[in-house]
């Protein structure tokens, strides 16, 4: 039963300390004044739209995250606009970015990672039944709830179709071979980013970082993967790593595999924590 859609207004938020800058606008601490509930607040300047163009995708961006109910997927309960801004209504993340927890602590232990493969799977595999690749998940767009729950929380870039997409998009460092080739891409984009995602949890670093773009380009198509030595990473883990990052699409591990994969089963906290 939908609580009705009412009508959001600055007014009805105290807003508070900034929470960080996106691309497009700032995201602040605010409560809401009748419930004291506290939410983030997404702003965008129109201006900013119009510069980037980025209007409908803003849209699609809302009417997805808005249909989507996951446990590791940040909520959007709605948004208002005034003359210059658009205000998103997001769910506050109380421990903030997954990638400062990853900064300060330089990698995860392997049962960390392991649980926050299980929730992204977990979380993509809900996306992908309702048709939704995001095809931007990188450590800025994870963050971690109360508990440290996993919250994917920037859906910029998710799209709603079948069809092949072509929009160039993401990090260099996360883009697929197939985006990097601009070949058409499908929802094996985002297990190709949960390889590089589970490396740089393991590591600190993503796995083709280079000096320039186009050394990380040719390491990319390449798929040049190799293993440092340190920290010591278990056999289980690069072989999960090694059957997301392949270049053929089609043979990457499902989202399925993934969450049946030895070293999820053996590391993964089921309660996502
Ligand atoms: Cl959307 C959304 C919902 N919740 C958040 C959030 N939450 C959050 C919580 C706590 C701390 N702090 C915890 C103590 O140490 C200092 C940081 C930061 C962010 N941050 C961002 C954000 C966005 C861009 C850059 N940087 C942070 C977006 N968010």
């Amino acid at each position: 039963n939908e609580s009705p859609k009412r009508q959001w207004s600055l007014k009805d938020f105290d807003v508070g300390k900034p929470l960080g800058k996106g691309k497009f606008g700032r995201v602040y601490l605010a409560r809401e004044v009748r419930s004291k509930y506290i939410v983030a607040l997404k702003v965008i300047f129109r201006e900013q739209m119009k510069k980037y163009g980025i209007h409908r995708q803003l849209m699609r961006e809302m009417e997805i995250q808005t249909s989507l109910r996951h446990p590791n997927i940040l909520r959007l309960y709605g948004w208002f606009h005034d003359a210059e801004r658009i205000f998103m209504i997001l769910e506050y993340a109380h421990r903030g970015e997954l990638y400062r927890e990853l900064r300060k602590n330089g990698h995860l232990s392997e049962k960390q990672a392991a649980t926050y493969m299980l929730s992204l799977a977990q979380a993509l595999a809900y996306c992908h039944e309702k048709d939704v690749i995001h095809r931007d998940i990188k450590p800025e767009n994870l963050l971690l709830d109360h508990e440290g729950r996993l919250k994917i929380g920037d859906f910029g870039w998710a799209v709603q179709s079948r069809s092949k997409r072509y929009t160039m998009c993401g990090t260099l460092d996360y883009l697929a071979p197939e985006m990097v080739e601009n070949k058409g891409h499908d929802f094996a984009i985002d297990n190709w980013t949960m390889g590089i995602l589970c490396y740089e949890f393991l590591y600190g670093v993503p796995p083709f970082e280079a000096e320039s773009q186009n050394d990380t380009f040719k390491r990319i198509r390449k798929v040049e993967l190799n293993f440092p030595s340190t920290p010591h990473i278990s056999t289980e883990a690069k072989d999960l790593i090694g059957r997301l990052l392949v270049k053929d699409a089609s043979k990457r591990l499902s989202l399925q595999e993934i969450v049946e994969h030895p070293w999820i089963i053996k590391n993964a906290d089921p309660s996502g924590i």
